[in-house]
């Protein structure tokens, strides 16, 4: 049967060739066609009709010579047909369609997409056609093959129906059908044509910037040379002065116009000094002015100090319909099941008015900080503010004898001062000579999901797991890949936002992954927060086998899940380690491209991505038993692609132990209540300076980011939830691996022991290594099939526990032991 099989070719073929091929074929008779009515000529149909059944025979006097088609007989017959008969040369249109479809069988794109436009195809021919063959019939200005007898016959009754108004309805029609392709167009030549006009912008404002630069630095020069004529100058003075003090020494006095001019001489001599040093500072400008340019200077008559406010302009829009552009096609190439991804009108767009930015407030604030740091004796030279969503930083840059330390002891003085909740010192700006002092703005702008999402830089990504969190002072989206950081600790205190948050890093994995490439493990003690995601359990979730509930709320059944997820980083390992690859986007590459046997367990992995949200609770509960699997999965699972999102809102280190602490190196704060739990969650205070409502520090070993995330409200959740989960999607939701059962010794029933057990078991004792690897490559049977026997030989007594990554032990030393046992289990 096996040989039948392996003899039939076509059998053999995948689906996907035979497609190509066909695909292939119906093109080239599409190119056929439009030959031969390109090479039309209406003679050559009188030497058709004049040959006979023999004259193909023919070679030398043949037809070939006096046909002029270029697909000789048969083209010429095709194309009298086509042309002469029935639409002209509009007829082209027909090899044009035939081509779309042969291009859409090779593509194996929904043939259904094709209809419409073909459709469309036909009654563009058929119009045209039919007006050339109205000016035919009037004026018989052109030759016939134009429109066609068809088109001349059509048109014919259409006259003798309207008369003249037969061409003006016909043209109207032309007209309407010729909009609706132009207006498509339309759009895309109006996008082109902006896009030329920005790019056009910036290099203008380039420019600007450039020639402002070189203007800079011509004054900068002109005062430095200054600074030198002065200094040679006050040299000069200095050495009249010695001399004088010598002649003073030997008993003559100094005139009162020498100690005036003295006296003039060294105050010079200072202001030039402090003009040279803040030119230095100048020299290094604050990282806002080297990208933007500042939206307005405030400068008050009674203070010397000028400040510049910058707001960043944000990431650019994407183009309308780009993410569902892209998804849609996404959705295609996975063609496991049909899936539409949720559109980006599902999101609740912002309103057009962006936040104002309150120049009175930045004043006033600058007026009290200076105020401040004046009383101190604390002298600066520039402040720059600028303005975020939530809070404006502004930039100080102190002269050079101020210390940074001596800033941030006032802090407290300060927050005082602006009585403002929340004002962060960040001293100093890391890399720069500047102190940062971040104010809350007294009106606050809500970051949407849906501007954070809808920008290029998130739709155009290649991340693999993106999450855009929203966005920083500068107005920027702030994004990541899961992938990269490779697991997520949040805390925050109630309210702080970060249900909101978890929301946020959902909903951007939903709007960019395919449901077959990532999974969510949802476990949620509260009960309430991700209980919305069911409806999206057929799609995007995976449970525990013979779970009839897909958001793990009780402690038991999270560790179980927990256990079951590391048991699938133990496979995916064995998986990865067969398959000779390092992680498992090469994994996946080779399983798609039909390197690796399904027959050995090889199958598509996708992503999991197990979303904890409050692991307080659980570690209450059950302290040790969840911290080893939640560390273990942390230490172990980056390359096979299982990455964690915990979150708390009890920072303390009995929740955040170090040993979960060490393996997170990526960290969320929303506001917590004490610098203490800001030092657990982040190792330096700060978070207890936020201000809720999504506003968050992110860190990542290295520095940290301050940022306002997006906001995703419980409806937008369901709209998209109900969108995913009105579709069919998988069968039922993914199943992660059984865990082993505790109960030693209880053999399986006899009949559901495997053929291959004997067999096994002597393979085991044999080379001592209870491996589920070894019996795949003994007994060439898949995984699961493997790990089942393992399992029953395990129950038997042949092998010892499950070791995570490491081969079981064997119990058994030698066959006649093996023996005993098959008779006792009578096999
Ligand atoms: N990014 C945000 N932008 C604007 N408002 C927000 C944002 N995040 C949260 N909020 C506001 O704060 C409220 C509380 O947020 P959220 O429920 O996420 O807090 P939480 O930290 O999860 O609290 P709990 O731990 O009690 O569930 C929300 O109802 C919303 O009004």
């Amino acid at each position: 049967m096996a040989k039948k099989k392996q003899n039939n070719f076509f059998s053999n073929l995948n689906y996907s060739r035979k497609m190509e091929v066909a695909g292939i074929l119906i093109m080239a008779v599409a190119g056929l066609l439009l030959l031969s009515i390109a090479s039309y000529n209406p003679t050559d149909y009188a030497v058709v009709k004049s040959l006979n059944s023999s004259s193909i025979f023919q070679i030398d006097q043949g037809p070939a010579l006096r046909i002029s088609n270029w697909l000789g007989m048969l083209g010429a017959y095709i194309s009298y047909t086509l042309v002469h008969t029935l639409f002209g040369y509009t007829s082209i249109i027909i090899p044009i369609i035939i081509a779309s479809l042969g291009w859409f069988v090779f593509r194996q794109n929904d043939l259904g997409e094709l209809g419409w436009p073909a459709a469309y195809g036909l009654w563009v021919m058929v119009l045209a056609s039919t007006i050339f063959g109205w000016f035919y019939n009037r004026f018989e200005a052109y030759s016939m093959s134009w429109s066609g007898n068809s088109g001349i016959y059509v048109a014919g009754i259409l006259e003798n129906i309207l008369g003249l108004g037969s061409i003006i309805l016909l043209l109207v029609l032309m007209f309407v059908s010729l909009l609706i392709l132009a207006d498509r167009d339309l759009q895309k030549t109006f996008e082109v044509i902006q896009s030329w006009k920005s790019d056009w912008k910036s290099k203008r404002e380039q420019k600007r910037k450039e020639k402002n630069r070189k203007k800079e630095e011509k004054k900068r020069e002109k005062e430095e040379r200054a600074v030198i004529q002065q200094r040679q100058k006050a040299d000069a003075a200095m050495k009249k002065e010695e001399k004088q003090k010598q002649s003073e020494k030997n008993g003559e006095p100094a005139s009162i116009d020498d100690i005036v001019e003295r006296s003039q001489k060294e105050d010079e001599e200072r202001e030039a000094r402090r003009k040279k040093e803040s030119a230095e500072l100048e020299k290094k400008p604050p990282r806002a002015i080297l990208e933007k340019k500042p939206e307005e200077t405030v400068d008050e008559e009674d203070d010397d100090v000028e400040i510049s406010v910058y707001v960043g302009e944000g990431d650019e829009e994407a183009s309308d319909k780009e993410l569902d552009r892209l998804n849609k096609s996404k959705a295609k190439e996975v063609p496991v099941i049909k899936y539409k991804f949720p559109g980006i009108d599902l999101l609740t767009s912002p309103p057009n008015e962006g936040n104002e930015v309150d120049l009175e407030e930045i004043k006033e604030n600058k007026r009290i900080i200076l105020d401040k740091l004046k009383r101190h004796k604390i002298e600066i030279l520039g402040i720059n503010a600028i303005v975020g969503p939530t809070v404006t930083l502004y930039e100080l840059e102190p002269a050079p004898d101020v210390k940074i330390s001596k800033i941030e002891s006032y802090a407290n003085d300060l927050k005082m001062a602006t009585a403002a909740h929340g004002l962060r010192i960040i001293a100093p700006i890391p890399g720069r000579s500047a102190v940062g002092i971040e104010v809350p703005n007294s009106s606050r702008e809500t970051v949407f999901i849906k501007s954070v999402i809808n920008t290029k830089k998130f739709v155009e990504t290649d991340y693999e797991l993106p999450v855009a969190f929203g966005k920083t002072i500068e107005n920027e989206v702030f994004m990541i890949d899961l992938t990269r950081m490779p697991h997520l600790l949040i805390a925050g205190a109630t309210g702080s936002g970060k249900s909101v948050g978890i929301n946020t890093i959902i909903t951007c994995l939903l709007y960019k992954c395919h449901p077959d490439d990532l999974k969510f493990v949802m476990i949620d003690p509260k009960k309430i927060e991700l209980s919305l995601y069911r409806n999206i359990q057929n799609h995007y979730l995976a449970v525990l086998p013979g779970s009839d509930e897909p958001i793990v709320t009780d402690t038991t059944r999270a560790m179980e899940t927990l256990e079951s997820v590391t048991k699938e980083m133990d496979e995916r390992y064995d998986l990865l380690k067969m398959a000779m690859v390092r992680d498992i986007k090469s994994y996946n590459e080779k399983y798609d491209t039909g390197e690796l046997d399904d027959e050995l367990g090889h199958r598509h992995l996708p992503y999991i991505v197990v979303v904890i949200d409050e692991l307080a609770d659980l570690m209450m509960t059950a302290g040790k038993q969840i911290e080893e699997p939640i560390a273990r999965l942390a230490q172990l699972a980056r390359a096979i692609g299982i990455h964690l999102v915990v979150a708390t809102q009890r920072p303390s280190v009995n929740v955040i132990t170090g040993t979960i602490k060490a393996n997170f190196p990526a960290r969320i704060a929303y506001q917590v209540a004490s610098k203490v739990d800001s030092r657990t969650i982040l190792d330096t205070g700060g978070a207890d300076q936020l201000i809720g409502r999504g506003d968050m520090l992110f860190s990542n070993g290295g520095g940290m980011t301050r940022i306002q995330n997006a906001y995703v409200d419980t409806d937008e959740v369901e709209r998209i939830t109900s969108f995913i989960g009105s579709q069919k999607g998988f069968k039922k939701p993914f199943q992660l691996p059984v865990i082993e059962e505790e109960n030693e010794g209880i053999p399986d029933p006899l009949d559901d022991i495997d053929d291959y057990f004997k067999e096994a078991a002597k393979i085991v004792v044999l080379h001592q290594q209870g491996s589920v690897s070894l019996l795949q490559r003994k007994l060439k049977i898949g995984y699961n099939r493997a790990g089942r026997i393992i399992d029953q030989l395990y129950n038997a007594g042949v092998v010892g526990p499950y070791q995570g990554s490491t081969a079981r032990d064997v119990k058994i030393e030698d066959e006649e032991d093996l023996e005993e046992i098959f008779e006792e289990l009578g096999v």
